[in-house]
């Protein structure tokens, strides 16, 4: 993963790939499916996904193993079997906490039968150390434009609501930071405390940042202001939606992956605009299942601050000025 930022530059193929966007930290291209490099399918014994795969899988013969390239956390491969094909991600490194929390998370956003999402199969730690995640394996395809990727996450966002407030079951990561999602009545002490209060608190620790500390903490105290006449359902939220983590399966259904999940105000889904590429044509859709809110407008950089503020901690500097244009921007609106 490139540890600076470069200039965001980004560019949208109707027909091809529907959002490419080079994201300054994160790799350019990430669907790749089509790798020619395949590994033999060697006889493991003690091999805990191919275990699985022949048993629960249903498999009677693994034919492939092919690795996966795109991610930057875990290697990733397909194994191709007389049942068709299998998504395995594995960590050597992590136990299977992290990947217990993605499973949850695309299992939520699976139930609610709007976007498509890969299935997860199988969680389980890797004899001796790590970890693996089974899924369901998606052929990607080129995607139709953004119409139904604006469509489709509106009514994941209509459908999957929480009667238990803002959170989530399970903490997460939102790239390798920690991600806390205790339940929580009321979205602005939760986006306030565990959102941007946490990441404040990381960089005054790593950074001693206290300039965007302080300011931050201003931030937190008034920014109530920005939510007049909003009305705030805890929506499930893909929570890391960027270019690429947005695909298309082979008909060109929109496929979204690698989620960070929460229940949240839908608005915060916008985040990772910056490194997304939404056009008009995704928000149109967008608003059509989940109307505008008023102030709309004001919070969009409310929402991108805990990314950038995230990739601040992260990937250190770069960062920054990103952050303290937000948080003066905001001083200066809401006179602080
Ligand atoms: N269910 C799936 N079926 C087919 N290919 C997939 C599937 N899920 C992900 N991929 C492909 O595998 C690549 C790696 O997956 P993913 O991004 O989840 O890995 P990761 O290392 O966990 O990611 P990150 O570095 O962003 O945390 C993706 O870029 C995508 O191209």
């Amino acid at each position: 993963m490139a540890m600076q930022a470069v200039t965001l530059s980004s560019y949208y193929a109707l027909g091809h790939i529907s959002l490419q966007v080079v994201c300054p930290c994160r790799r350019a291209v990430r669907r790749n499916n089509n790798r020619p490099f395949i590994m033999a399918a060697s006889p493991l014994q003690g091999d805990p996904v191919r275990e699985w795969i022949m048993g629960e899988g249903g498999a009677s013969k693994i034919l492939k193993i092919s690795p996966v390239g795109g991610g930057c956390v875990n290697n990733a491969s397909q194994y191709q079997t007389d049942v068709g094909s299998f998504f395995v991600k594995t960590n050597r490194s992590i136990g299977p906490a992290m990947f217990e929390a993605e499973a949850v998370g695309l299992d939520a956003m699976h139930k609610t039968n709007t976007i498509r999402v890969p299935k997860p199969l199988k969680v389980g730690p890797l004899p001796g150390r790590g970890s693996y995640i089974i899924m369901e394996f998606i052929q990607f395809g080129a995607s139709r434009g953004q119409t139904e990727l604006g469509r489709k996450l509106a009514e994941m966002h209509k459908v999957g609501v929480s009667e238990k407030g803002f959170g989530f079951p399970v903490d997460n990561t939102i790239g390798s930071t920690p991600q806390q999602n205790p339940w929580t009545d009321d979205w602005i002490s939760f986006y306030g405390e565990h959102r941007l209060g946490f990441q404040l608190k990381l960089a005054q620790q790593q950074y001693r940042d206290n300039d965007v500390y302080m300011k931050g903490q201003k931030l937190l105290q008034y920014m109530h202001l920005l939510f007049k006449d909003v009305e705030i359902t805890p929506c499930l939220l893909h929570g890391d939606l960027w270019s690429g983590n947005v695909a298309a399966d082979k008909e060109g259904n929109p496929v979204i992956l690698d989620p960070a999940c929460y229940y949240g105000h839908n608005e915060a889904e916008f985040g990772m605009s910056w490194c997304a590429g939404f056009g008009s044509s995704f928000y149109n859709a967008y608003f059509e299942v989940m109307p505008k809110q008023p102030g709309f407008e004001q919070r969009t950089d409310l929402y991108k601050l805990y990314h950038y503020l995230n990739h601040y901690n992260m990937f250190g500097s770069g960062y920054r000025s990103s952050c303290t244009d937000i948080l003066d921007r905001y001083m200066r609106l809401l006179k602080l």
